[in-house]
């Protein structure tokens, strides 16, 4: 791996649409075609781009029979202790409705909602990504969202992976569609003769599922756009380096545009990290991809000491953090900009990604600045609750006529005078 002396001018973002015109014209067209044709655009589309007939659109009970059969009872045993963990997290960020009441009688408060139908995006082009349906549909599930529309790519053969149409029936998810990339996201947006259209859609794809999610913001609300995988790692001469290069190369491993950054003030753990990555590369069943993404987007920053570490940290606000430090507890509160943050040498990444149960679908691409995980707010609304009582109205109503009135709005100032002329308002 690059090993370089640190640049203050180190980021990790990339523009949106750099070389992504031709890929956003060809979703705008399969966006309009899905919204004007319906069911025949999108069976028409899987068999151009997944190569799959789906004449039935939707996962069938005897596919979720045959999926159970194929999978080891092992899998299906973590995936339950998986949901467990992940619905413990999930189930203490739901908010409450709140009201006030305050001495002249008038009530103020939050109405909390959950939304009507949120469609759930489940990666499935180049690999099965079971724990990313753990992670969107449980999050809307404490949430109580109404109804909940799974989709992902079927393969040649028009079926889901196993793992997902397991995992999603672990859920109790109902209504699977057999489609990916920009269609699926027309048929959940705009509706189609048999998918009924949502409210939100949710879930990371690649650029034609992301390009399309931006273009129907608006018709629909998005949780985020996702991009590839990030992990940077602050160490200090305690960090193993068999540990910091297993934990790059779990996430290098994901794709080709994936990073892997590791941020030390120590030369002697950055030389054992780069040899170390080569080694572990070796018997990689992925490491082509790896290897591309270490090129492309890998890198070891050498700090002058660990508190330019943290501001290089902050700098990438990264959506992973691995503190492997002596302290790790010591940085808490310093890293302030990154999605997740990982503390200790035994809190790999791969305990978030899978199990631990905070969500893993997290902000990228410097995005952690001002944006946070994905969560059960993301499921829910919320609406605010306004009785003004008669001594409040009597007490203010001057000052909110004058306010109307700074801003020429007289019928806003009526509205209120109108209420004290009549010999005040009722109590
Ligand atoms: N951030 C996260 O939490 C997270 C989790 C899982 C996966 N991911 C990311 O999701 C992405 C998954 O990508 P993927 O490709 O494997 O699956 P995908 O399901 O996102 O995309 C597959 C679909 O892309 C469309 N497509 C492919 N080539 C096309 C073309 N030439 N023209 C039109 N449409 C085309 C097809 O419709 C196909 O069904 C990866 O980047 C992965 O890293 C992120
Ligand atoms: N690391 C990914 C998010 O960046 C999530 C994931 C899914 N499967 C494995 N990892
Ligand atoms: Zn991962």
């Amino acid at each position: 791996m690059k090993i370089i002396q640190v640049n203050e001018n180190v980021s990790l973002r990339r523009d949106p649409d750099s070389g992504n015109e031709k890929i956003q014209a060809v979703v705008d067209d399969i966006l309009a075609t899905v919204r004007h044709d319906g069911d025949e655009a999108l069976r028409a589309y899987t068999k151009k781009l997944d190569g799959a007939e789906t004449d039935a659109l939707f996962v069938t009970e005897t596919e979720r029979v045959e999926a159970y059969e194929s999978l080891e009872d092992e899998a299906v045993e973590a995936l339950q202790q998986a949901i467990a963990n992940i619905r413990d997290f999930h189930e203490r960020q739901r908010p409450q409705s709140w009201m006030t009441t305050k001495s002249d009688g008038t009530i103020l408060g939050q109405q909390v909602t959950p939304l009507d139908a949120v469609g759930v995006y489940v990666p499935g082009g180049k690999a099965a990504y079971p724990s990313t349906i753990l992670m969107d549909v449980i999050p809307a599930q404490v949430a109580h969202v109404g109804r909940i529309v799974m989709t992902s790519p079927p393969d040649e053969t028009g079926r889901l992976h196993p793992a997902v149409v397991v995992a999603a029936s672990e859920l109790g998810v109902e209504t699977i569609l057999k489609a990916g990339g920009a269609q699926a996201i027309a048929a959940l947006a705009y509706g189609t003769e048999s998918v009924p259209a949502v409210d939100k859609i949710v879930g990371p794809g690649n650029d034609y599922v992301a390009l399309a999610k931006r273009a129907v913001f608006g018709q629909v609300d998005i949780d985020m756009i996702a991009g590839p995988s990030e992990i940077v790692i602050i160490a200090d001469d305690s960090a193993r380096p068999d540990y910091v290069a297993a934990d790059l190369l779990s996430q290098a491993e994901h794709e080709e545009r994936a990073t892997a950054i590791v941020v030390t003030p120590s030369k002697t753990l950055a030389k054992k990290v780069s040899a170390e990555v080569e080694r572990q590369l070796e018997d990689l069943p992925r490491a082509a991809i790896a290897r591309q993404a270490l090129a492309d987007y890998g890198a070891i920053y050498l700090t002058a000491d660990l508190s330019e570490a943290v501001a290089v940290v902050n700098e990438l606000a990264p959506e992973h953090v691995e503190v492997l430090c002596e302290q790790p507890f010591a940085y808490l509160g310093k890293i302030k900009h990154a999605g997740a943050i990982f503390l200790g040498e035994n809190s790999a990444e791969s305990v978030g990604d899978y199990f631990a149960g905070p969500n893993h679908v997290l902000p990228t691409n410097g995005t952690a600045r001002f944006s946070s995980p994905l969560s059960v707010d993301d499921f829910l609304k919320k609406a605010s609750i306004i009785h003004y009582s008669a001594e409040a109205l009597a007490e203010n109503h001057e000052n909110i006529a004058t306010l109307a009135r700074l801003e020429g709005f007289e019928a806003h100032a009526r509205a209120v005078d109108i209420r004290r002329k009549r010999g005040g308002p009722k109590s």
